[in-house]
C-alpha cells in the first residue's frame, strides 16, 4: 500500500488534474494506492472569505460562491468527455447548492461559528476529490472514493481538531483493504464524535495523507506539490537554493516548522513513528528526484541541511531585578500566553535570570503583550519588573541540521557571516539537541541574511560581491575595464562573483541589483536618472545586498560625505578619492572607527602612491611592532614627471599639460602643482603612523608664483606660461650643481613638510624615472638603510589596479 497526496496547485485546473490521474494510475500499477487531494488552488481561501462576508451581512458572498461553482463546472467540462459529464455536473450543483444554503444561514444569523466554518471549508476537498474520482471513472480506472469524514475521528476542536488514532486506524484499515487498486479521499476533513465535519488545520491534507499512510503501514508516502522537493532555502529569496536530496524526519520537521511551507509539520509524526519513507515530489516535473524524508539520511559536508525563516514576528522581553532567583516567573508568563492561545515560537533567557525573551508571530503580539502586562501588573507597578518591552518587524532565520550537533564553529560561522553584512542579531536560541540555531533579526534583513548564510554553508563555491563605482573618469573607466577582464578569473580562482551593481558620474547614476553588463555600462549609465547622491545611497541601502563595496573614484567632497552612512550600514568603502582621509582628523578617525564598529572596511591604499603598496606596508610594519622614525618621499607622480621632463627646451606649462593629458594630475592640476596633493599624502601617512595631524600642520613651501593661483584652470596655464623664466631658473640652479629637482615630502619628530629640493646623484630620490614615486621608511628596524617602495605613482592603469586590490581586500 502507498499513499499519494496532491496539493492545490496539482489539481488547480483540468489540465493539471490529467497529470494527477496519470501519476495515480501509474502508482496503482505498482501497488494499491490511496490518493488524497487538497481543494483546487485558492478554493479554501475563497470559502473562508464567503463565510466571513456572509457573517458580516455582505451579500457579495454569493458572487464568490458563483465563481467557485463555475470553476468546478469548468473543471468537469475540461476533465470528462461530454457523455460522462452529467453525473459530475449534478454532483457539483448539489454541493454548491448546499454551500449556498449554508452561507445563507450564516448571513441570516450574522454569525460564523468554528463548527460551521469547518463544514463550509470542507467542501473544497469534497469537491476536488469527487472530481478526481470522476476523472478516473471516465478513464475506466477501477477506484473507490473514501469519505475521510467517516474514517478520521477527531475531537470537536473545530479548525484544528486532534485525531483519535485508536479510533481512526481500524476504520481506515477496514475501508482501504486493497481490494481495488486505487482509493481517492478528500484531505483536510475529518469527523467529530457527533458526526459533524472537523478540519485538521491549514495544510491539513498532508496530514490526512500521513494518517492514511500510518494506519495502513504504507511502504511510502508521496506528497506531490509544485516544487521539486524541500529546498535548502526559500527559492523566492535565494536564487541558488536547491532541493535537498535526503533529509531526516527531525530536520524536515524543523524546516517546515520554520517556514518551509512545502510540508505541513504535523504530517511527519504518523510516518515517523513507523519509519515510513516520505517523498516530496513535483507534479509538474515528476522526473525530478525530489526529497526523501527518512530516518537516517547520509551525512553532508556542510553539516547544515537547510535554512529557514519565518516572519514577521515580535519580540517580547520581560525584564527586571525582581525576577532574579525567584522561581515561577517563566511559568506565569507562559501560562498567561497559553490562556490567550499565543503560540511561542522562540524563547531565550539569560543566565543572569534578569530577563526572559519570547518571539511570537506578529498577529499574536497584541494579545501576548496584553496578557503579560496583566499577569505582571502588580510587579510592574511596584517596580520589580519593567513594563514589557516589545519590538516589531522582526523575523527568525534558522540553520537546521542534525549533524550540527558536536561540530564546533557552526554558530561562529553563522554569526560572523551575518555580522560582516551588518545584520544585527536581536536574539539567539539553540536547543541542546543542536538541530536548530535560530536568530531573530530585522525583517528587512531576511533576504540578505538567508543569502549570506546560503553562500556560507551551501555555496562554498562562490561568494557574491556587489560593487558600486562612483566616478567613471580616467581611473574609474580603467577600473571597470580591469573588473570586466578579470571577472571570469575571479570566479574560477577566487570563487568570487564580483558584480558591479551601480555606477555614477557627476551627471547620472544607475543601480541594478542583478548586476550591470560591463561591456555596455556606458549605455546603462546614460539611461540612468540625474545624479542624486542621496537617492543613490538610499536606494543602494534599500536593496540591502550582501557583501557590498562602495568605490569612490571621484575627487568630490560630496561623495566623500556619504561614507559614514554607508559604513554604518556595513557597506565597505574603497576610496581613491583623498578628500576623506585628508579631511579633519576627527572625520578620518570617525570613518575608521565606524568601519571597525560595523565590521566592515574603509580602505584607501591608492591615496598615497597610487597602485604602490605604501599604506599596507606601513601598517604591516606597525602591526608587527615596528615604529616609524622618519619618512622621506616623492609622492607626486605629476611633479616627478614634470621635473623629469622639463629642461627648458619645452615650456613648463606644456610639460604640465602633458602630465594632465596622460592622466597623472588631479582633475584640478593646481592641487598637484601647489604641493597640496603631496601634503595630503604625507598627512595621511603620518596619521596612519599614529600622529593625529591636521592639514595646516603640514609645512608647505610652494614653488609656484602666487599669480598662478589667481583664477581658473585656463588662467593657471596662462600664468605658468607667463612665468616660464621662473621655472627655467629653478631648473638651471639645480642642473648647474649636477642635481635634479624633486618635490619631497618628509616626516620626522612629528613634523610633516613638503617642498621642492635639489637632489644630488646618489640620493635615493635622485634616480626616479618618469612619474615614479618613492617612499623611504626609516624605522626601528630599518635604521641605516630605509625600506624603500618605488614605482609608478600615478596613471589610470596602475591606480585602478590599486583600487581593484582594495576591492578584493574588502570582499574578503
Ligand atoms: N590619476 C591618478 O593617477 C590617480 C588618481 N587618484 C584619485 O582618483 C580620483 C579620480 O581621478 P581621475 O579618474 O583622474 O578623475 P576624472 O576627473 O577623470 O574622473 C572623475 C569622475 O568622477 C565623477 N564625479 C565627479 N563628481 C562626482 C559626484 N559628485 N558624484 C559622482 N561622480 C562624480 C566625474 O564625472 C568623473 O567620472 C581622484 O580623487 C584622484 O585624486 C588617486 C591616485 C592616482
Ligand atoms: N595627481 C596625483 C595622482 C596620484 O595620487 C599625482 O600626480 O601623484
Amino acid at each position: 500500500m502507498q499513499v499519494l497526496k496532491f496539493g492545490g496547485s496539482s489539481v488547480a485546473t483540468a489540465e493539471n488534474m490529467f497529470r494527477v490521474l496519470n501519476l495515480a494510475e501509474a502508482a496503482a500499477r505498482h501497488a494499491p494506492t490511496v490518493v488524497v487531494v487538497s481543494a483546487l488552488g485558492g478554493v479554501t481561501d475563497a470559502l473562508i472569505a464567503a463565510g466571513r462576508r456572509a457573517a458580516a451581512a455582505d451579500g457579495s458572498y454569493r458572487d464568490l460562491l458563483r465563481e467557485l461553482e463555475l470553476r468546478h463546472l469548468e473543471a468537469v467540462r475540461g476533465l470528462l468527455p461530454l457523455t460522462g459529464q452529467s453525473a459530475a455536473l449534478s454532483l457539483i450543483k448539489t454541493n454548491c447548492n448546499e454551500l449556498e444554503s449554508l452561507c445563507d444561514g450564516v448571513f441570516a444569523l450574522g454569525e460564523l461559528s468554528a463548527r460551521t466554518l469547518d463544514r463550509l471549508v470542507g467542501y473544497g476537498e469534497l469537491l476536488s476529490s469527487r472530481l478526481v474520482a470522476a476523472g478516473l471513472g471516465a478513464r475506466g480506472t477501477a477506484h473507490q472514493w473514501l469519505d475521510s469524514r467517516q474514517l478520521i475521528r477527531t475531537d470537536a476542536r473545530y479548525g484544528h481538531a486532534t485525531v483519535d488514532f485508536a479510533a481512526t486506524n481500524p476504520l481506515i484499515q477496514a475501508a482501504a483493504t486493497g481490494e481495488v487498486a486505487l482509493y481517492v479521499a478528500p484531505g483536510f476533513v475529518a469527523g467529530a464524535p457527533d458526526g459533524t465535519t472537523t478540519t485538521l488545520g491549514r495544510g491539513g491534507s498532508d496530514y490526512t495523507a500521513a494518517i492514511f499512510a500510518g494506519a495502513l503501514g504504507a511502504e511510502k508516502l508521496e506528497i506531490w506539490t509544485d516544487v521539486s522537493g524541500m529546498m535548502t532555502a526559500d527559492p523566492r529569496l535565494v536564487r541558488a537554493a536547491r532541493p535537498i536530496a535526503r533529509i531526516s524526519y527531525q530536520e524536515a520537521m524543523e524546516l517546515s516548522h520554520f517556514g518551509a511551507k512545502v510540508l505541513y509539520p504535523p504530517t511527519i509524526q504518523p510516518v515517523m513513528k513507523s519509519g515510513i519513507p516520505l517523498w516530496i515530489k513535483n507534479t509538474f516535473a515528476p522526473e525530478d528526484a525530489g526529497t526523501l524524508v527518512e530516518v537516517a539520511p547520509p551525512a553532508n559536508q556542510a553539516f547544515v541541511r537547510g535554512i529557514s525563516s519565518i516572519g514577521p514576528v515580535a519580540l517580547l522581553r520581560l525584564e527586571g531585578s525582581g525576577m532574579v532567583g525567584v522561581p515561577g516567573f517563566s511559568r506565569r508568563l507562559f501560562a498567561a500566553l497559553a490562556r490567550e492561545q499565543v503560540n511561542v515560537i522562540l524563547i531565550t533567557q539569560s543566565s543572569s535570570e534578569h530577563s526572559i525573551c519570547v518571539a511570537v508571530s506578529t498577529p499574536d503580539a497584541d494579545r501576548a503583550q496584553h496578557a503579560a502586562d496583566q499577569e505582571f501588573a502588580a510587579e510592574i507597578s511596584s517596580g520589580l519588573l519593567d513594563p514589557l518591552d516589545r519590538e516589531d518587524e522582526l523575523a527568525i532565520v534558522a540553520l537546521v541540521g542534525e549533524q550540527m550537533k558536536n561540530h564546533p564553529g557552526i554558530s561562529g560561522r553563522m554569526f560572523g557571516a551575518l555580522g560582516q553584512n551588518g545584520v544585527n542579531i536581536r536574539a539567539i536560541a539553540q536547543g541542546s539537541s543542536e538541530k536548530n540555531i535560530s536568530t531573530v533579526i530585522r525583517q528587512q534583513d531576511v533576504r540578505k541574511a538567508i543569502n549570506v548564510l546560503h553562500e556560507t554553508f551551501f555555496e562554498a563555491t562562490t561568494r557574491q560581491v556587489n560593487v558600486v563605482v562612483a566616478g567613471v573618469g580616467n581611473v574609474g573607466r580603467k577600473l571597470l575595464e580591469q573588473l570586466a577582464r578579470q571577472q571570469p578569473w575571479l570566479r574560477e580562482k577566487l570563487r568570487l562573483n564580483l558584480r558591479v551593481v551601480g555606477l555614477a558620474n557627476s551627471r547620472q547614476f544607475v543601480l541594478d541589483e542583478n548586476g550591470l553588463d560591463l561591456t555596455n555600462w556606458e549605455a546603462a549609465l546614460a539611461a540612468g536618472p540625474a545624479l542624486d547622491l542621496d537617492q543613490l545611497t538610499t536606494s543602494l541601502l534599500a536593496l540591502n545586498l550582501r557583501n557590498t563595496v562602495f568605490v569612490d573614484v571621484t575627487a568630490s567632497p560630496t561623495v566623500a560625505q556619504t561614507y559614514a552612512g554607508l559604513l554604518a550600514r556595513s557597506v565597505a568603502v574603497v576610496a581613491c578619492n583623498k578628500v576623506a582621509a585628508s579631511s579633519e582628523y576627527a572625520q578620518y578617525a570617525r570613518l575608521k572607527a565606524l568601519a571597525q564598529e560595523f565590521n566592515t572596511q574603509f580602505l584607501f591604499e591608492t591615496n598615497v602612491g597610487a597602485g604602490l603598496p605604501v599604506i599596507g606596508t606601513l601598517n604591516d610594519l606597525l602591526r608587527s611592532g615596528d615604529e616609524v622614525q622618519r619618512m622621506q618621499a616623492v609622492l607626486s607622480g605629476t611633479l616627478n614627471f614634470v621635473f623629469n621632463n622639463y629642461d627648458g627646451t619645452r615650456p613648463f606649462a606644456e610639460v604640465v599639460r602633458q602630465a594632465q593629458a596622460e592622466g597623472y594630475t588631479e582633475p584640478d592640476p593646481r592641487l598637484d602643482l601647489t604641493g597640496t596633493d603631496v601634503a595630503r599624502k604625507i598627512l595621511i601617512l603620518a596619521r596612519e603612523a599614529g600622529y593625529p595631524l591636521e592639514m595646516p600642520d603640514v609645512e608647505n613651501d610652494p614653488f609656484l608664483p602666487a599669480a598662478c593661483l589667481e583664477g581658473d584652470v585656463p588662467a593657471f596655464y596662462e600664468q605658468l606660461a607667463a612665468h616660464e623664466a621662473h621655472f627655467k631658473g629653478l631648473y638651471d640652479a639645480a642642473a648647474n650643481q649636477g642635481k635634479k629637482l624633486r618635490f619631497v615630502a618628509s616626516f620626522e619628530n612629528g613634523q610633516a613638510r613638503v617642498g621642492l629640493q635639489s637632489v644630488a646623484p646618489g640620493h635615493d630620490l635622485y634616480s626616479l624615472q618618469g612619474k615614479d614615486n618613492a617612499v623611504l621608511f626609516y624605522t626601528n628596524r630599518y635604521v641605516e638603510q630605509p625600506l624603500v617602495i618605488k614605482g609608478a605613482g600615478a596613471g589610470a592603469e596602475v591606480t585602478a589596479s590599486g583600487v581593484f586590490a582594495d576591492v578584493l581586500r574588502a570582499a574578503h
